[in-house]
């Protein structure tokens, strides 16, 4: 059997690195095939193949859709994944690799595959449409030729796919790094859906997959190494198990077998979220840290963010519940999260400096708290990146995946987790913003634009939190004015704060800074004025602002 060189493994090693999604400090050394899915192409012109790898021996469990093509395609140039050679002396022809989220083939046989509520490999890879999905004609899908598409830009975690002259323009968010469960962005998208709420755009499916991530074998989904021309199949792809049912299970594809042979290492997990696409959107921290770089106010809007999150912790309240903690429930609350602490005060002290003693004295105030506020579902990761503004005026909240470096995030040991850590986390967002616009002041002083200094970032962050509290009380009907004075809320806004350190260490070294002043603030012994602690180090170079 002919190989291909190098494997696309090989050259996986070296793209994955440069892909923001991926977010590793270590260049990975080996990728083990744990699972995957291989979809028709009806035009044949393409193998599309989605891999789940885990990376090195016991990292994480990411997914990478590619497609292989006999011919270069100059549309995808941006997203050549490599180009390797085949083996055989007999037919030495070139395969091209690329990127499967920018290829209109793979993007369509994936929408087709929920669509149809496909199912494959003994129904352990599932399309599963929502909220009427199933029921759009086919004819509803573009071909892939007429499928106007694009990645969406920016500082992703996944790759967002936004989907234009469908019957309803979709994205699709092709989850990367996978996690066993239900996917808690799917799952409270479709919690919201169920009680109708406003505050999120409609989920309109999921692809459900298997795969064995101790495996220690190497799955071999995809014979990138087609077979010899002589041989009886020219690929063998075209036979793969979907359920359109014209073909037999696939010898190409050996799942099924290690599958049943091993069945309990498997783990079932959600490999993407399709939903709404609002075209016009414009996200909140794009407005937000405009208008501090202009200098202009934004407390309109922050009192609008303060009632939208009050209405979307309304609606998960009334989709997932809400429970006033037990004793023991409060015990293993405040433990939790004295350990999130202990953490990022791990990750941040080289950062910060030696604030051992006041961590500590905050972390025993809180065991002295009597009684915890409301559980609940929350965002858990919210910042303003992750508003919408849609339709002109209806703000709608996303990607509800918890914070990337925390595999608990989200759904606590209690189960639900504190409205309170939403409300710090758009406090902190709003100090970002106004910590870019200073930023902006503070590398170019020529600047025409009238971003601000230091004092007046600090108001203006301030004024934001104070009209975003307002709004959310507003709404909710709970005064929050004092929002930041009690132990458990300055603890919140610490525990955002050192995540963040950590967080911006991994992903952008030049935004430390900016977490990292907020924690030496909060951890400020008391009565010494925070102006007095050592101020990190400027950041040179002013970050692009778009409209
Ligand atoms: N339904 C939607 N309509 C319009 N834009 C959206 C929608 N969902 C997401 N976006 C945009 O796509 C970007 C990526 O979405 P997000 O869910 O935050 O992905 P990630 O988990 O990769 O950060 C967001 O910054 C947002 O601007
Ligand atoms: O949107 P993600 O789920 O990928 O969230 C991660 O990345 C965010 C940055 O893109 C990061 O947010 C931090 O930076 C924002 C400005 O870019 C700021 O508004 C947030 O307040 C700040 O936390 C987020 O922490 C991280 O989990």
């Amino acid at each position: 059997m002919p190989q291909l060189s190098p494997t696309v493994e090989e050259h996986l090693l070296e793209w994955l690195p440069a892909q923001r999604w991926f977010a590793s400090t270590t260049a990975p050394t080996e990728l083990t095939c744990v699972g995957g899915l291989v979809l028709p192409d009806p035009e044949e012109a393409a193998q599309l193949i989605s891999y789940i790898y885990r990376v090195d021996e016991n990292g994480p469990i990411i997914h990478v859709p590619i497609t292989v093509r006999d011919e270069q395609v100059p549309a995808l140039s941006d997203h050549l994944i490599g180009e390797s050679q085949r083996t055989s002396r007999r037919n030495p022809a070139k395969k091209y690799f690329y990127d499967g989220t920018a290829d209109p083939a793979f993007v369509t046989a994936w929408l087709h595959f929920v669509h149809n509520a496909d199912r494959a490999y003994a129904d352990r890879v599932l399309g599963q449409p929502a909220a009427g999905f199933g029921l759009w004609p086919t004819s509803a899908i573009p071909e892939p030729e007429k499928l106007a598409m694009t990645i969406q830009p920016g500082e992703q975690s996944n790759t967002s796919v936004r989907i234009e002259g469908a019957q309803e323009p979709l994205i699709i968010k092709f989850f990367r790094h996978l996690s066993p469960g239900n996917d808690v962005d799917v799952s409270t998208g479709l919690g919201l859906d169920s009680v109708r709420s406003e505050m999120v755009a409609t989920t309109y499916g999921t692809i459900s997959a298997t795969w064995a991530p101790d495996a220690t074998t190497e799955l071999e989904p995809v014979p990138v190494q087609e077979r010899e021309p002589e041989d009886s199949l020219d690929y063998g792809f075209s036979d793969n198990a979907l359920s359109t049912g014209q073909q037999p299970v696939a010898e190409v594809f050996n799942l099924v077998e290690h599958f049943a042979a091993k069945e309990h290492e498997l783990v079932t997990g959600q490999l993407c979220v399709l939903r709404h696409f609002y075209p016009q959107a414009q996200d909140a921290w794009s407005l937000g840290s405009l208008a501090a770089v202009r200098g202009y106010g934004f407390t309109v809007e922050a009192d609008e963010l303060g009632r939208t999150l009050a209405r979307l912790h309304r609606d998960l309240a009334v989709a997932f519940g809400a429970q006033e903690p037990d004793e023991q429930q409060r015990i293993q609350l405040v433990a939790q999260l004295s350990e999130r602490l202990r953490w990022g005060y791990h990750q941040a002290e080289e950062v910060i400096g030696d604030h051992r003693l006041e961590l500590e004295a905050l972390i025993a105030e809180l065991t002295e708290i009597a009684t915890a506020p409301q559980l609940q579902r929350i965002h858990s990761d919210l910042h303003l990146g992750q508003i919408i503004r849609t339709d002109g005026h209806h703000w709608r909240v996303i990607d509800f995946e918890g914070e990337p470096l925390r595999a608990d995030s989200g759904v606590s040991a209690v189960g639900y987790d504190l409205i309170e850590r939403d409300l710090a986390g758009m406090l902190r967002s709003f100090d970002y913003a106004a910590a870019l616009a200073h930023r902006v002041y503070f590398a170019d002083q020529q600047n025409t634009a009238p971003a601000l200094s230091q004092t007046e970032a600090r108001e203006w962050a301030e004024n934001c939190a104070k009209a975003f509290l307002a709004g959310y009380g507003a709404e909710s009907g709970s005064d929050r004015t004092d929002f930041g004075t009690g132990a458990l809320e300055r603890a919140l806004l610490l525990d955002k704060a050192l995540y963040e350190v950590a967080y911006e260490l991994t992903h952008r070294q030049d935004w430390v800074h900016v977490p990292a002043l907020a924690a030496q603030r909060l951890l400020a012994p008391e009565g010494k004025d925070p102006a007095e602690l050592p101020t990190p180090a400027p950041v040179p170079a002013a970050q692009e602002i778009t409209e």
